[in-house]
């Protein structure tokens, strides 16, 4: 394992094209939660032609941004403007312009099919294909770093409900919002067994079990990987959460996170292999359908534009 960034805690580069991946993504995600990966197998090519779809659609003026907006009938698919997602820690909104794509599912009415959202990401989809990939490999490395069978977590992940974030962060969007923090995304873990980052300019940073802040670099050929609540409440703590943020923007800044997801509706709770009666349940079990879909309710509200 060798380490990257320039000031504060190391962050572990894990290569996966190495033997050694396996123990090292498994030491890590109980140590600290956090990793880049090199190694991976995708294309920089197919990175940078995401981002830059990503940054055409937002030059589009914002009535056609709009067309997409994200809403319960989109599953919370498409287009979030600024400050449309309120904060968890603060009263103002995130400082960012957002997308996603994904599947949606039958259990839920929904409106235009995903193929709508997908339209303007053709380029991102490919990606999205690629990431779902590479987090199946990460997902089986995590299983087999807790001495489980590498499809240990399989049976959650049908169908999965994985997700692509598209974000822009302009410099001056947390003052257009008027905001009182300087940072561009509150601090918050996210709703996902591991989110894989793409960064076109630094920002995000995370938190290490020290307290303190490390600002994750960008590395070419790279991605930041960080583990979401569900694999901490699945293993009981084993492995470790990631508290993340955007510090403040003095560049306009891009970044792509790909959300690796269980089916929609699993209950996520402490599972057999890390519960005794020394080790009891420390987390409640949370359910990934009906209390996932009212807090992005709470948070997103519903702006999606009529059919
Ligand atoms: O922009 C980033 O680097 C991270 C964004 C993020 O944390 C999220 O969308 O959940
Ligand atoms: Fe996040």
């Amino acid at each position: 394992m060798s380490s990257a960034g320039s000031s504060g805690p190391a962050i572990p580069t894990v290569d996966l094209s190495s033997e050694k991946a396996v123990a090292e993504i498994g030491e890590v995600c109980r140590r600290s939660g956090f990793f880049s990966v090199r190694g991976h197998g995708i294309p920089a090519a197919l990175v940078t032609s995401a981002f830059e779809e990503t940054a055409r659609f937002y030059a589009r003026p914002l009535r056609e941004k709009t067309e997409f907006n994200a809403g319960v009938r989109s599953q919370f698919l498409g287009y979030r403007s600024v400050g449309q997602e309120k904060s968890t820690s603060h009263a103002g909104g995130e400082a960012c312009e957002q997308y996603r794509i994904g599947r949606t599912t039958g259990a839920l009415a929904s409106g235009r099919p995903a193929d709508f959202y997908h339209e303007p990401f053709r380029r991102c989809s490919a990606l999205f294909e690629r990431m779902a990939v590479l987090g199946d490999t990460l997902l089986s490395a995590c299983a087999e770093g807790l001495a489980q069978s590498s499809d240990f977590f399989d049976p959650y992940l049908k169908p999965p409900m994985h997700r692509l974030g598209l974000n822009y962060y302009k410099v001056g969007y947390g003052a257009e919002i008027a905001n009182t923090v300087d940072y561009a995304m509150s601090p918050h873990v996210d709703h996902a067994l591991f989110t894989v980052v793409a960064q076109d300019e630094p920002g995000l940073e995370v938190r290490g079990a020290d307290g303190d802040w490390t600002p994750v670099p960008v590395v070419p050929d790279t991605f930041f990987v960080f583990l979401g609540d569900y694999l901490q409440r699945w293993t009981n703590g084993t492995y470790k959460a990631v508290f993340h943020r955007v510090g403040p923007v003095t560049t306009d800044r891009m970044s792509i996170q790909y959300k690796h997801r269980p089916s929609y509706s699993t209950v996520v709770a402490p599972l057999d292999p890390f519960v005794s009666a020394a080790n009891p349940p420390r987390y409640e079990p949370f359910d990934t359908g009906s209390q996932y879909a009212s807090l992005l309710a709470s948070l997103i509200g519903d702006r999606e534009a009529a059919p």
